[in-house]
């Protein structure tokens, strides 16, 4: 029988970190504050570091801008995106903690059918510490929620399920709609609260979104790369994608698991989608070669570790995507900084993220 999950979630508050990519003040924290106060902040602040970001008072925070992020990293800071939310990945690298959950700040509170109030984190904590499924396909979704087990003709074998290193939650109101289907949608609204919880299958990728994910740094964390968006690059908005692409790949060869569904949180605006089509318009194009790429992925035998796969696999898109465009070489050659500056900064006596709390530096 699958352990359910009856006992009070833990709080983990010394061992989660929230990270936030912004470009504005956040009093988006003040309906979270039930929910977020006890937990330190990691706030990545893209675009103009001279601007200052107001953060309401009472919250545990370390905020970085550019400028620490090119003192920190120096060179290898050109693998962080610079005007776009990939640059939310420098908080991952500079956290001390095992779980990441990180929101974007157009995420309100949602309610559940009852009316309450959900909290989302409380959720994606239930998720990861409760295992996944991705080797067989439970009908009756999460078996470890309270509430469900295996279905009959599950394996007793397969009933320990594999360790979670990824909870990936959904958004009421504005849905994360490519730009194209946003154009023909103006009006749709997700209302549909589907109160479920599903593992991603072993062999299959999904469209990561980043707006309301939460992850296990130590099992999963140097694959969560978010690639080179933004300013200066030919691509946006396929930051999250790429990193779920690639931390899928990873996590069936390591024998991780991928979660999908609650919590859901309120998305509140959507992004403008002329602005969204520019960035995504390559990506749109490229992806129908990525996913055959990813889909055909073999990691060697001897990658133990994510960062082993996580080298292997950008010397694959070197080769493979590269001929797609000269992108992909550069993205392949950043997802190896990508390593060298996590292994600096993570490694034991590796270089400290030098940061003043609650401040800039
Ligand atoms: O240049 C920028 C723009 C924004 N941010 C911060 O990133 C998040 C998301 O921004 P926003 O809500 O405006 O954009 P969405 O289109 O809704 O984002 C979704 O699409 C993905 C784009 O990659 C993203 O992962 C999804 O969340 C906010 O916190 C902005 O403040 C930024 O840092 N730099
Ligand atoms: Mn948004």
């Amino acid at each position: 029988m699958a352990t359910s999950s009856a006992k009070p979630t833990p709080l983990l508050k010394d061992e989660l970190d929230i990270v936030i990519p912004t470009i504005r003040n956040l009093d988006f924290l003040e309906m979270w504050r039930p929910f977020f106060e006890k937990y330190h902040l990691i706030i990545v602040q893209d675009g103009d570091p001279s601007k200052t970001i107001r953060v309401p008072d009472g919250f545990d925070y370390e905020l970085y801008n550019r400028n620490d992020i090119n003192r920190i990293l120096g060179p290898k800071a050109s693998c962080i995106s610079f005007k776009d939310s990939a640059c939310r990945c420098f908080g991952y690298l500079v956290s001390k903690k095992k779980y990441i959950f990180t929101i974007d700040d157009d995420c309100f509170v949602a309610k559940d059918p009852s009316g309450k109030d959900i909290n989302a984190l409380e959720q994606h904590i239930k998720n990861l510490l409760t295992p996944s499924t991705p080797h067989f396909f439970n009908t009756l979704y999460d078996p470890y929620r309270e509430g469900a087990d295996f279905v009959r003709g599950y394996p007793f074998s397969l009933r320990g399920g594999a360790p979670t290193a990824v909870s990936h939650g959904l958004w009421l109101n504005i849905p994360d709609y490519d730009a194209p289907t946003q154009l023909v949608k103006p009006l749709e609204r997700n209302t549909r609260y589907v109160d479920a919880v599903m593992t991603v299958p072993k062999g299959t990728l999904f469209p990561m979104c980043g707006m309301n994910l939460a992850f296990d740094r130590e099992l999963i964390g140097p694959a969560m790369y978010f690639g080179l968006m933004g300013d200066g690059q030919p691509i946006g908005r396929y930051d999250d994608m790429w990193a779920g692409w690639c931390m899928k790949v990873i996590c069936d060869h390591l024998g991780l698991g991928v979660k999908t569904g609650l919590p859901y949180i309120w998305h509140s605006k959507a992004s403008n989608p002329f602005v969204n089509l520019k960035k995504e318009y390559n990506g749109i194009f490229w992806q129908e070669k990525a996913i055959p790429f990813f889909q055909s992925v073999v990691l060697p035998k001897d990658c133990t570790t994510v960062q082993k796969c996580y080298l292997a696999l950008a010397d694959q898109v070197k080769t493979k995507l590269g001929e797609v465009d000269p992108y992909f070489i550069k993205l392949a050659d950043a997802m190896v900084t990508w390593i060298e500056a996590w292994d600096e900064v993570n490694s034991p006596g590796g270089k400290p993220a030098a940061k003043t709390p609650n401040g800039t530096s």
